[in-house]
């Protein structure tokens, strides 16, 4: 079985990510997705995180009527902040006989280089990219390393996706202004997070 680990911090899960994860599995020859809720990136501040189940339970709810997806809490056990590389080798012997591949959008493949053993984890694994609008902060950041990366044959872009501005970041700071994200989030979640007055303060 082919399985694409989209890795995140779903904080809180939108529609581009299962607008993603669904590309993935229509357009691609993956079996399944499965979103692999991540503790803490190593690369950002824990500070605005949801409790780690409370994430999971959002992508739960996310995806229950779609039986190609699956959410997975393997990084809750395992050492923080979560390095994929320590998730992926953690996976490949629990389950010797499914061939993994990494999704993720094109902020992170840019800085990609950043991660712990980015180039073991690229020898060793396909990774589709979404393409994503990038900020202007992220456009001004070093290019060499991302343009390696780019035309690396183990790099698939998704060329024809259609591009979403939505982020999880817009989202929490939508709904502290009191805005209406009913359409940015699906509507369990949204249900969830209303209940729980998630990103309120
Ligand atoms: N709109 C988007 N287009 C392309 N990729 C995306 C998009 N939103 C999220 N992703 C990708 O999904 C994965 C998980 O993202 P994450 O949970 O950090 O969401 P986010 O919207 O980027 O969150 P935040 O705004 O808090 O940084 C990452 O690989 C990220 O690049
Ligand atoms: O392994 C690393 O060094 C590493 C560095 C940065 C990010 N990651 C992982 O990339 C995933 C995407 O993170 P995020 O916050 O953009 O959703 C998440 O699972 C992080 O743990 C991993």
């Amino acid at each position: 079985m082919k399985v694409g680990l989209y890795f995140g911090s779903f904080n809180p899960i939108h529609i581009g990510h299962l607008i993603i994860a669904n590309h993935m599995v229509d357009t691609t020859d993956m079996d399944q997705v499965w979103m692999v809720v991540s503790p803490h990136n190593p690369l950002k501040k824990k500070k605005s995180l949801l409790e780690d189940y409370h994430r999971l339970a959002l992508v739960n709810e996310a995806i229950e009527d779609n039986d190609n997806l699956r959410a997975s809490d393997i990084e809750f056990k395992l050492e923080q902040p979560s390095y994929t590389a320590n998730t992926l080798a953690y996976l490949k012997e629990k389950h010797p006989t499914h061939e993994f591949v990494l999704i993720m959008g094109e902020d992170n493949l840019r800085t990609f280089h950043k991660w712990k053993n980015y180039e073991q984890i690229l020898e060793r694994y396909e990774i589709y990219v979404y393409p994503r609008v990038l900020t202007v902060q992220e456009l001004e950041k070093e290019k060499t390393e991302y343009n390696t990366l780019q035309d690396h044959p183990n790099v698939h872009f998704c060329a024809d996706a259609p591009l979403m501005k939505i982020s999880s970041s817009y989202i929490r700071k939508a709904i502290k202004n009191e805005r209406d994200v009913r359409y940015l989030l699906p509507q369990p979640v949204l249900k969830y997070i209303d209940e729980m007055n998630f990103y309120k303060g």
